[in-house]
Protein backbone atom coordinates (compact mmCIF):
# COMPACT_ATOMS: atom_id res chain seq x y z
CA UNK A 1 0.00 0.00 0.00
CA UNK A 2 1.12 3.35 -0.78
CA UNK A 3 1.67 5.41 2.12
CA UNK A 4 -0.92 8.77 2.95
CA UNK A 5 0.82 12.50 3.65
CA UNK A 6 1.35 12.61 6.95
CA UNK A 7 -1.60 13.98 8.94
CA UNK A 8 0.67 16.33 11.31
CA UNK A 9 1.72 17.90 7.61
CA UNK A 10 -0.59 20.85 8.44
CA UNK A 11 -2.06 21.60 4.57
CA UNK A 12 -1.56 25.33 5.41
CA UNK A 13 2.62 24.14 5.03
CA UNK A 14 2.58 22.18 2.15
CA UNK A 15 3.56 24.09 -1.06
CA UNK A 16 1.58 22.70 -3.95
CA UNK A 17 2.13 22.32 -7.71
CA UNK A 18 -0.49 21.41 -10.08
CA UNK A 19 1.32 20.37 -13.53
CA UNK A 20 -1.04 18.77 -16.12
CA UNK A 21 -0.52 17.98 -20.18
CA UNK A 22 -4.22 18.25 -21.80
CA UNK A 23 -4.93 18.04 -25.75
CA UNK A 24 -8.38 17.92 -25.81
CA UNK A 25 -9.14 19.53 -22.04
CA UNK A 26 -10.61 16.48 -20.28
CA UNK A 27 -7.07 16.45 -17.63
CA UNK A 28 -7.11 20.04 -17.59
CA UNK A 29 -10.65 19.99 -16.05
CA UNK A 30 -9.94 17.43 -13.62
CA UNK A 31 -6.54 19.69 -12.95
CA UNK A 32 -9.06 23.07 -12.14
CA UNK A 33 -11.01 20.36 -9.84
CA UNK A 34 -8.36 19.92 -7.99
CA UNK A 35 -6.52 22.89 -7.73
CA UNK A 36 -10.17 24.59 -6.59
CA UNK A 37 -9.94 21.92 -4.05
CA UNK A 38 -6.25 21.96 -3.01
CA UNK A 39 -5.09 25.32 -3.89
CA UNK A 40 -1.67 25.70 -5.02
CA UNK A 41 0.07 26.79 -8.60
CA UNK A 42 -1.63 25.37 -11.49
CA UNK A 43 0.87 24.70 -14.71
CA UNK A 44 -0.13 23.05 -17.87
CA UNK A 45 3.08 21.48 -19.94
CA UNK A 46 3.50 23.08 -23.32
CA UNK A 47 5.77 22.04 -25.90
CA UNK A 48 8.31 23.95 -27.83
CA UNK A 49 7.00 22.35 -30.59
CA UNK A 50 3.27 21.29 -30.48
CA UNK A 51 2.40 18.30 -31.27
CA UNK A 52 0.36 18.01 -34.77
CA UNK A 53 -3.55 18.45 -34.58
CA UNK A 54 -4.14 15.72 -36.73
CA UNK A 55 -4.87 12.45 -34.46
CA UNK A 56 -2.97 9.92 -36.91
CA UNK A 57 -0.01 12.60 -36.86
CA UNK A 58 -0.19 12.88 -33.54
CA UNK A 59 -0.35 9.25 -32.28
CA UNK A 60 2.38 8.06 -34.99
CA UNK A 61 4.64 10.80 -33.87
CA UNK A 62 4.87 9.78 -30.12
CA UNK A 63 4.90 5.95 -30.81
CA UNK A 64 8.19 7.44 -32.92
CA UNK A 65 9.12 9.07 -29.64
CA UNK A 66 8.52 6.16 -27.21
CA UNK A 67 9.95 3.90 -29.55
CA UNK A 68 13.41 6.00 -29.74
CA UNK A 69 13.07 7.32 -25.84
CA UNK A 70 12.83 10.57 -27.35
CA UNK A 71 12.21 13.31 -24.69
CA UNK A 72 10.53 16.50 -26.54
CA UNK A 73 11.67 19.63 -25.57
CA UNK A 74 9.32 21.83 -23.17
CA UNK A 75 8.26 25.26 -23.37
CA UNK A 76 7.29 24.97 -19.81
CA UNK A 77 9.91 26.19 -17.25
CA UNK A 78 8.87 25.44 -13.54
CA UNK A 79 10.45 28.41 -11.66
CA UNK A 80 11.88 26.55 -8.88
CA UNK A 81 10.72 23.45 -7.83
CA UNK A 82 12.65 23.16 -4.64
CA UNK A 83 9.62 25.34 -3.01
CA UNK A 84 7.19 22.37 -3.91
CA UNK A 85 6.48 19.98 -1.11
CA UNK A 86 3.58 18.08 -3.22
CA UNK A 87 3.79 18.07 -6.89
CA UNK A 88 -0.10 16.62 -8.62
CA UNK A 89 0.90 15.45 -12.16
CA UNK A 90 -2.24 15.46 -14.70
CA UNK A 91 -1.81 13.67 -17.91
CA UNK A 92 -4.38 11.52 -20.51
CA UNK A 93 -2.90 8.03 -20.90
CA UNK A 94 -1.47 8.15 -25.00
CA UNK A 95 -0.27 4.83 -26.46
CA UNK A 96 -0.66 2.95 -22.89
CA UNK A 97 2.08 5.10 -21.78
CA UNK A 98 2.99 7.88 -19.96
CA UNK A 99 2.86 10.80 -22.99
CA UNK A 100 6.62 11.79 -23.55
CA UNK A 101 5.84 15.78 -22.55
CA UNK A 102 5.64 14.17 -18.87
CA UNK A 103 8.63 11.64 -19.57
CA UNK A 104 10.48 14.72 -20.19
CA UNK A 105 9.14 16.91 -17.00
CA UNK A 106 9.98 14.13 -14.74
CA UNK A 107 13.58 13.46 -16.43
CA UNK A 108 14.31 17.14 -16.09
CA UNK A 109 13.96 17.64 -12.11
CA UNK A 110 14.81 16.46 -8.97
CA UNK A 111 11.66 15.03 -7.19
CA UNK A 112 13.81 13.31 -4.35
CA UNK A 113 11.80 14.12 -0.97
CA UNK A 114 8.91 15.42 -2.56
CA UNK A 115 5.39 13.73 -3.14
CA UNK A 116 3.73 13.17 -6.42
CA UNK A 117 0.12 12.80 -6.57
CA UNK A 118 -0.56 11.39 -10.15
CA UNK A 119 -4.30 11.85 -12.22
CA UNK A 120 -5.55 10.94 -15.64
CA UNK A 121 -8.13 10.27 -18.09
CA UNK A 122 -8.41 7.96 -20.72
CA UNK A 123 -10.00 6.69 -23.52
CA UNK A 124 -11.22 3.79 -21.43
CA UNK A 125 -8.13 1.59 -21.69
CA UNK A 126 -6.73 2.49 -18.09
CA UNK A 127 -3.23 3.79 -16.68
CA UNK A 128 -1.52 1.35 -18.81
CA UNK A 129 2.42 1.67 -17.45
CA UNK A 130 1.89 5.34 -16.84
CA UNK A 131 2.33 4.82 -12.82
CA UNK A 132 5.56 2.74 -12.79
CA UNK A 133 7.26 4.72 -15.42
CA UNK A 134 6.97 7.83 -13.06
CA UNK A 135 8.25 5.47 -10.05
CA UNK A 136 11.35 4.78 -12.40
CA UNK A 137 11.83 8.42 -13.15
CA UNK A 138 11.17 9.86 -9.81
CA UNK A 139 12.62 7.05 -7.40
CA UNK A 140 13.22 8.85 -4.14
CA UNK A 141 9.66 10.64 -4.36
CA UNK A 142 6.21 9.66 -2.30
CA UNK A 143 4.12 8.77 -4.92
CA UNK A 144 0.91 8.76 -3.94
CA UNK A 145 -2.69 6.70 -5.06
CA UNK A 146 -3.57 8.36 -8.31
CA UNK A 147 -7.22 9.52 -9.91
CA UNK A 148 -8.08 7.90 -13.00
CA UNK A 149 -11.22 8.47 -15.11
CA UNK A 150 -12.22 7.95 -18.70
CA UNK A 151 -12.08 10.60 -21.38
CA UNK A 152 -12.56 10.99 -24.48
CA UNK A 153 -11.84 8.80 -27.53
CA UNK A 154 -10.45 10.77 -29.56
CA UNK A 155 -9.91 7.94 -32.13
CA UNK A 156 -13.85 7.40 -32.60
CA UNK A 157 -13.86 11.85 -32.81
CA UNK A 158 -15.40 12.36 -29.07
CA UNK A 159 -13.00 14.82 -27.71
CA UNK A 160 -14.02 16.30 -24.47
CA UNK A 161 -16.60 14.85 -22.45
CA UNK A 162 -16.50 16.73 -19.15
CA UNK A 163 -19.75 18.67 -19.02
CA UNK A 164 -22.97 17.96 -17.75
CA UNK A 165 -23.55 14.70 -15.70
CA UNK A 166 -19.80 13.49 -16.22
CA UNK A 167 -17.96 16.19 -14.36
CA UNK A 168 -20.55 16.28 -11.50
CA UNK A 169 -19.33 12.59 -10.93
CA UNK A 170 -15.37 13.27 -12.03
CA UNK A 171 -16.23 16.51 -8.94
CA UNK A 172 -17.23 14.38 -6.35
CA UNK A 173 -15.20 11.47 -6.79
CA UNK A 174 -12.09 14.12 -7.42
CA UNK A 175 -13.34 14.95 -3.40
CA UNK A 176 -14.03 11.85 -2.49
CA UNK A 177 -10.39 11.12 -3.26
CA UNK A 178 -8.36 14.00 -2.20
CA UNK A 179 -9.47 13.58 0.89
CA UNK A 180 -8.52 9.87 1.15
CA UNK A 181 -4.82 10.81 0.33
CA UNK A 182 -4.85 13.46 3.22
CA UNK A 183 -6.36 16.59 1.69
C1 LIG B 1 -1.82 10.25 -29.17
C2 LIG B 1 -2.93 9.67 -28.32
C3 LIG B 1 -2.81 8.38 -27.87
C4 LIG B 1 -3.81 7.84 -27.04
N1 LIG B 1 -3.65 6.58 -26.57
C5 LIG B 1 -4.56 6.08 -25.69
C6 LIG B 1 -4.36 4.79 -25.10
O1 LIG B 1 -3.37 4.10 -25.34
N2 LIG B 1 -5.31 4.34 -24.24
C7 LIG B 1 -6.41 5.08 -23.90
O2 LIG B 1 -7.23 4.63 -23.10
N3 LIG B 1 -6.63 6.31 -24.45
C8 LIG B 1 -5.72 6.83 -25.33
N4 LIG B 1 -5.92 8.07 -25.86
C9 LIG B 1 -7.11 8.84 -25.48
C10 LIG B 1 -6.85 9.85 -24.37
O3 LIG B 1 -6.15 9.29 -23.30
C11 LIG B 1 -8.17 10.43 -23.83
O4 LIG B 1 -8.90 10.96 -24.88
C12 LIG B 1 -7.92 11.49 -22.78
O5 LIG B 1 -9.13 11.77 -22.08
C13 LIG B 1 -7.41 12.79 -23.40
O6 LIG B 1 -7.12 13.71 -22.38
P1 LIG B 1 -7.07 15.29 -22.72
O7 LIG B 1 -8.44 15.69 -23.17
O8 LIG B 1 -6.69 15.92 -21.42
O9 LIG B 1 -6.05 15.50 -23.78
C14 LIG B 1 -4.96 8.63 -26.71
C15 LIG B 1 -5.07 9.92 -27.21
C16 LIG B 1 -4.08 10.45 -28.01
C17 LIG B 1 -4.22 11.85 -28.52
Amino acid sequence: EQPNLNKNDSLHNRKILIVYLSRTNNTKVVAELIHKNVGGDLVALELQNPYPENYQKIVAQVQQENENNTLPTLKTEIDSIEKYDVIFLGFPTWGMQLPPPMKSFLSQYDFGGKTIVPFNTNAGYGLGSTIQTIKTLAPKSNILKEYSTKGGIERDGILFVMKGDKVIEVKSEVNKWLKSIGF
